[in-house]
């Protein structure tokens, strides 16, 4: 049945960040079911169609590794399941691959960690390679990268992490998330939700969704919307699990806590259905629905735009201001005449005119140091004397944000 609120989550989602969980993707044997990934490449390719994008965060790899090397039970102990997760990778990826080339795309493998959300640069250059390879029309696939990311997730504070630093709020951990969890691409997808323009995160698990109670209890209702989050939703998970997927419920609700507290919306659903995303994208009632918080503006922007100080400023001519605000165009090194302040890449910097209004602000493509060297100047210019210039743009649109 169609409802006017699934309908709006639809419609206004700009991205669709579907969460795939390890149960989903296997067969009765637990194996990797090709015919599961077929059905997930075909509706991806139905919601493109309606002109949105898609991340996929699945997981998946050490059930698949498992199986490509004989393992009957799951390892318990690090490195063998670090050595699973990467055996087990190159074969999920390439089902992906193969699925999606049906459709005349390809996937594209990003492994990150927690730290990737923590740090200015790599935080960046997460969100520059989403959003090229949107524009190379690649379905981006998320997995954590396991061989690295032990516990990272779970640490508050990464000794990488520079204390000074103003995290975004979604990515800031809170000792609610520690403990020494191996692997949880519940949070990741939470994470890369929070970093997109106008996202949706869809978490595929193998049930309807959240039950009031445990599910295996005839008594027990499934919630169908959240309208306003509340922590008792906590009480309403058992500590039970599906027999391959390292998260449970209590995982998924604190990732979902996690999107809806900086005003995304969520919907967790059963994966198993093989139309599941084409019912949630006509605005069909399934699974439970989560609606974010007194959404005003994207966490990533409210992140740039309100929450740190930006650490320099960019002083533009006219020309780049009007390029900004009117045409909705990136700031380039050509229309900047003065740089203030000294700033790394990946940091917020003001951008200013001449007589000193700020009237927007964005992450740099370049530190201080670089960026003097490149202003005033055209791109062919700078790559005909340096040889190299890893980016057109100083700042880039899609990480810029207008003040009014
Ligand atoms: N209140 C609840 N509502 C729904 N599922 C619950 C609840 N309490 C516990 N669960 C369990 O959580 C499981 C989903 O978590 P998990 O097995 O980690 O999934 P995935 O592999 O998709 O990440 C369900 O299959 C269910 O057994
Ligand atoms: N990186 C791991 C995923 C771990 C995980 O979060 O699993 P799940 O609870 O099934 O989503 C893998 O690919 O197996």
């Amino acid at each position: 049945m169609n409802n006017p609120i699934r309908k709006e989550l639809a419609e206004s989602a700009r991205t669709f960040v579907i969460k795939i969980g390890t149960n989903v993707l296997s067969d009765e044997k637990q194996a990797l079911d090709p015919s599961r990934i077929a059905a997930l490449a075909e509706q991806v390719n139905e919601i493109r169609a309606r002109g949105k994008r898609c991340v996929l965060v699945s997981s998946g790899s050490i059930g698949a590794g498992m199986r490509l090397l004989g393992l009957k039970e799951r390892p318990k102990d690090l490195p063998h399941l670090q050595a699973a997760a990467a055996t087990g990778q190159a074969h999920l990826i390439g089902l992906y691959d193969q699925a999606f080339q049906k459709h005349g795309y390809r996937a594209a493998q990003l492994l990150l960690t927690a730290n990737d959300f923590r740090n200015r640069s790599r935080y960046l250059n997460v969100r520059n390679t989403l959003h090229t390879l949107f524009e190379y029309g690649c379905v981006p696939i998320i997995n954590e990268n396991d061989t690295v990311s032990v516990n990272e997730i779970a640490t508050p504070f990464p000794t990488a992490m520079r204390s000074d630093i103003e995290l975004p709020h979604s990515v800031r951990q809170t000792p609610t998330h520690a403990g020494t969890k191996f692997s949880d691409n519940d949070q990741l997808a939470a994470m890369v939700t929070n970093l997109l323009d106008a996202p949706l995160l869809i978490i595929l698990s193998v049930i309807e969704g959240l039950f009031d109670g445990d599910p295996r209890d005839q008594n027990s209702k499934l919630i169908s919307n959240v309208e306003d989050w509340d922590d008792n939703l906590f009480n309403c998970v058992g500590s039970s699990r599906s027999s391959g997927g390292t998260g449970g419920m209590h995982s998924k609700l604190t990732a979902i806590k996690k999107a809806v507290s900086v005003g995304e919306n969520v919907i967790l659903a059963n994966g198993e259905d093989n139309h599941v995303l084409m019912k949630i994208l006509n605005g069909e009632n399934v699974g439970t629905a989560f609606l974010g918080r007194g959404k005003f503006m994207p966490a990533w922007k409210r992140w740039i735009g309100f929450t740190i100080n930006p650490r320099g400023s960019f002083v533009v001519d006219d020309g780049a201001r009007r390029a900004i605000v009117e045409a909705g165009k990136s700031l380039l090194p050509i229309g900047v005449r003065e740089i203030r302040g000294v700033f790394d890449v990946g940091e917020v910097v003001s951008i200013k005119t001449a007589d000193g209004a700020e009237f927007a602000r964005g992450l740099s493509n370049y530190n201080s140091d670089h960026a003097h060297q490149l202003i005033g100047q055209r791109s062919e210019e700078i790559r005909t004397k340096t040889g190299t210039l890893p980016f057109l743009e100083v700042i880039h649109r899609d990480n810029l944000v207008m003040l009014d």
